[in-house]
Order: C-alpha cells, then sequence, then structure tokens
C-alpha cells in the first residue's frame, strides 16, 4: 500500500504520523511510505533519517494526497487539506467531529474513508490511541495551570505547592479518566491541595487506592461541582463522553462567581470544552480572560512536546496502521470491531453516532458501510 505522511500544518504542530522508526517497520512489510519534506524536521527525524527508513521524500503535498491510498497524520485535517482528499483514500488521525460541522460536512463530501483515533477501542472499553495523548496533555496541564497563576500571566499569584506557613493551591480536576489522572500526579507530586470530580464511582475508587487520603474525591453533581470550582485556584477540565461534545459543566455564570485571577485549563477543548466560556486557543496565543478567569484553551497541547508526543503516539498507532496497511481498509475494518469503532465517515455517510447526534445529522451503522468500500 503506499502510505502517505504530509507536515503538520495546525499552528504550533510538530507532531508528525509516522516516525522513522514506524516507517522501517511498513517499509519492510513491503510497503511505499511517502513523507513530505521536512515533516518531522523540528523534533529531530530529518528527511534523510525517513530515507534511511525507506521512505521517499514527497516535495509536493499535492502530489503526496493524490498518490498515497492511507493518510496518516496526527491532528484533524484543516480546510486546505480535506479539499485534497479523494473518495479513494483512508484517512487515519485525531478528528474531533462534534464541535466541528464545517469539518464533519468537508469529510462527508469528501467521500474518503475517515478514521478517528479518538474513538478506537480496546477490549478493556478504554481509548488507546486517545490515552497517550491525554496523558501528555494531563501531565501538561498542571505546569500550563501553574504558570497562568503567575501574576504577570493575570492569574492570582497562588504557588501551588505553597510554602511551610502557608497553604498549597487548590486544585480541582474534572473527570478522573486518563487526563484527570495523570493531572493529579503532576499536582500531588507539586505538593497541591487537590479534589477529583467525576461521575464515575469506580474512576474515583482506583484514584482513592493510588492517593488515599493525600487527596479528596467526590461523586459529581450540580452542587458538588459548583463548591469546588468556585474554591478552587486552578480548574483542570478533563471529562469526556467518546466521540460526543463535551457536557458544558461550567456554566458562565459560574465563571462569575469564581475567584478573580483562577485559572481554567480546558483539556476538553478538543470536544469543545466542558465550560460555556471556553473557546479553542493556540499555543502562539495560549490564554484570555473571562470575568477575571484565565482560560487555557489549547486543542493540540501535546504539540507543544512534539517529540515526546510523537513517540508515544506512534507506540498506540503502529499496530492499527500496519494491519491497515497489511488487510487493506475494508478487511481491517471487518475484522478488527475496534478499529471499527473509530471510523467516522464512509462513502459520504457519518458513521459515529455520537458526531451524527451532536450536529442532527443522519447515522449509518459502520458494520452497513463496510462492503461500499
Ligand atoms: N486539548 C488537548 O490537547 C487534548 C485534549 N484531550 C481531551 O481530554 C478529554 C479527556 O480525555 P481522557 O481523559 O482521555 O478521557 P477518559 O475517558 O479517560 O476520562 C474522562 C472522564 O470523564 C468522566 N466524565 C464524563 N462525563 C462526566 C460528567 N458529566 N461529570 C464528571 N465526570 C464526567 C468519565 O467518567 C471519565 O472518567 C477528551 O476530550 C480528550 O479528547 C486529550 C488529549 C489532548
Ligand atoms: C487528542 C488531541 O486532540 C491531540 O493530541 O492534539
Ligand atoms: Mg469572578
Amino acid at each position: 500500500m503506499r502510505i502517505g505522511v504530509p507536515k503538520e500544518i495546525k499552528n504550533h504542530e510538530y507532531r508528525v504520523g509516522l516516525t522513522p522508526h514506524s516507517v522501517a517497520e511498513l517499509s519492510a512489510l513491503g510497503h511505499e511510505l511517502l513523507v513530505e519534506t521536512q515533516a518531522g524536521a523540528a523534533i529531530g527525524f530529518s528527511d534523510a533519517d525517513y530515507v534511511a527508513a525507506g521512505a521517499q521524500i514527497m516535495t509536493s503535498v499535492e502530489a503526496l494526497f493524490a498518490d498515497a491510498q492511507l493518510i496518516v497524520k496526527v491532528k484533524e485535517p484543516l480546510a486546505q487539506e480535506r479539499a485534497r482528499l479523494r473518495p479513494e483514500q483512508t484517512l487515519f488521525t485525531y478528528l474531533h467531529l462534534a464541535p466541528d460541522r464545517p469539518q464533519t460536512d468537508d469529510l462527508i463530501n469528501s467521500g474518503a474513508t475517515c478514521i478517528a483515533y479518538e474513538t478506537v477501542t480496546d477490549a478493556h472499553g478504554r481509548l488507546p490511541l486517545l490515552a497517550p495523548m491525554s496523558e501528555v496533555a494531563g501531565r501538561m496541564s498542571i505546569q500550563a495551570g501553574a504558570n497562568c497563576l503567575e501574576k504577570a500571566k493575570g492569574g492570582r499569584g497562588v504557588l501551588l505547592g505553597g510554602v511551610p506557613g502557608v497553604a498549597p493551591g487548590k486544585v480541582v480536576i474534572l473527570g478522573g479518566g486518563v487526563v484527570g489522572s495523570h493531572a493529579l500526579a503532576m499536582a500531588v507530586g507539586l505538593g497541591a491541595d487537590v479534589t477529583v470530580l467525576d461521575k464515575s464511582v469506580d474512576a474515583l475508587r482506583r484514584l482513592d487506592s493510588l492517593y488515599g487520603n493525600r487527596i479528596t474525591t467526590l461523586y459529581s453533581t450540580g452542587s458538588t461541582l459548583r463548591e469546588q470550582i468556585l474554591a478552587a485556584d486552578l480548574v483542570i477540565g478533563g471529562v469526556l463522553i467518546p466521540g460526543a461534545a463535551a457536557p458544558k459543566l461550567i456554566s458562565a455564570e459560574m465563571v462569575k462567581q469564581m475567584q478573580s485571577g483562577a485559572v481554567l485549563v480546558d483539556v476538553a477543548i478538543d470536544q469543545g470544552g466542558c465550560a460555556e466560556t471556553s473557546k479553542a486557543t493556540t499555543h502562539a496565543e495560549p490564554t484570555y480572560v473571562v470575568d477575571d478567569v484565565v482560560h487555557y484553551c489549547v486543542a493540540n497541547m501535546p504539540g507543544a512536546v512534539a517529540r515526546t508526543s510523537t513517540l508515544a503516539l506512534n507506540n498506540a498507532t503502529l499496530p492499527f496502521v500496519i494491519e491497515l496497511a497489511q488487510k487493506g481498509p475494508r478487511r481491517a475494518l471487518e475484522e478488527n470491531q475496534h478499529l471499527c469503532n473509530g471510523l467516522s465517515v464512509a462513502k459520504g455517510r457519518l458513521t459515529c453516532s455520537s458526531v451524527a447526534e451532536a450536529h442532527g445529522l443522519e447515522y449509518h451503522s459502520a458494520t452497513g458501510m463496510l462492503e461500499q468500500l
């Protein structure tokens, strides 16, 4: 199969879909790898490294999209990339379609087979291709939040760990999944006072068994949530309903009542964000202020630590890329239900029910579409 790896073009996005190590694995299996020039250069993967791994370097991204049967990326395709997709092509990347109608419409119109990393599942009901980036973003959320709490950044001038004789900062984490548990590890490491809220008692039980009375776990209800948000120095938004738009747990009215200079790091922004006041930002301009609350809403946080993130992402995606390449998309999707759970768009139809619901569009079962691929 001809596999194309374009250079990412989102703001400050330095990750790349396949590392030279992954390219070498695919190349050894007899696949043809087309890598856009400089695709990994920013994180130390030179064109020469890709050539040594068996790739052909493409100076024209148009030619790459025209030739490749499978496109492997990191971020959702931007408008100019979507315009290059062809009906015979398979796209394998993060999509985050529920909060993004223009992208949803373009992918439907492209006719391409679009598989979203973030809804591929595993045998334990987890999201193995989202997890590595959630680990990165969860860990980063505390360093980003600590930074925003500094006065010069608009924050309330609180040091998360406190000092002897002064209480630590109060961190409230919404969602005790992958983002939440990795944020928790960092916040505890810094010596902050940490509370985690979730609707899943199992998630809270797991965190309680790891941290005991070092942290507070709370079942999330309207009133526990409100009480915690209003008292917080730093709020981390890490909730997820797979594939769906994030639930708006923090109203604009709650933001008004938060402490002046408090910080919200809304990691869930890639699914639309969990606060009514959240809107996506970029690494170039990561924050804005609403009612004295600093909002950090970068939708591609792991792009900032792109080398670590690319390696972690490839560890998880490579087996699926190999399966797609070896079997072809139709047989790979037919034989692997977990991969098929990632199928979002096929032959101009939406095959992810939560995305269809978010946009009020018609849903077609993925399995029903496979015979047309
Ligand atoms: N901004 C960025 O750069 C990145 C964003 N993300 C996003 O972070 C979010 C979280 O991802 P993960 O931690 O991997 O998900 P996860 O599925 O591991 O955890 C989500 C948790 O939220 C809980 N939850 C769902 N609805 C809730 C509610 N109404 N109240 C309280 N808890 C609720 C679930 O029970 C679950 O424990 C996702 O939107 C993901 O796409 C992930 C990586 C990078
Ligand atoms: C998950 C995601 O949106 C990212 O890693 O950028
Ligand atoms: Mg206020």
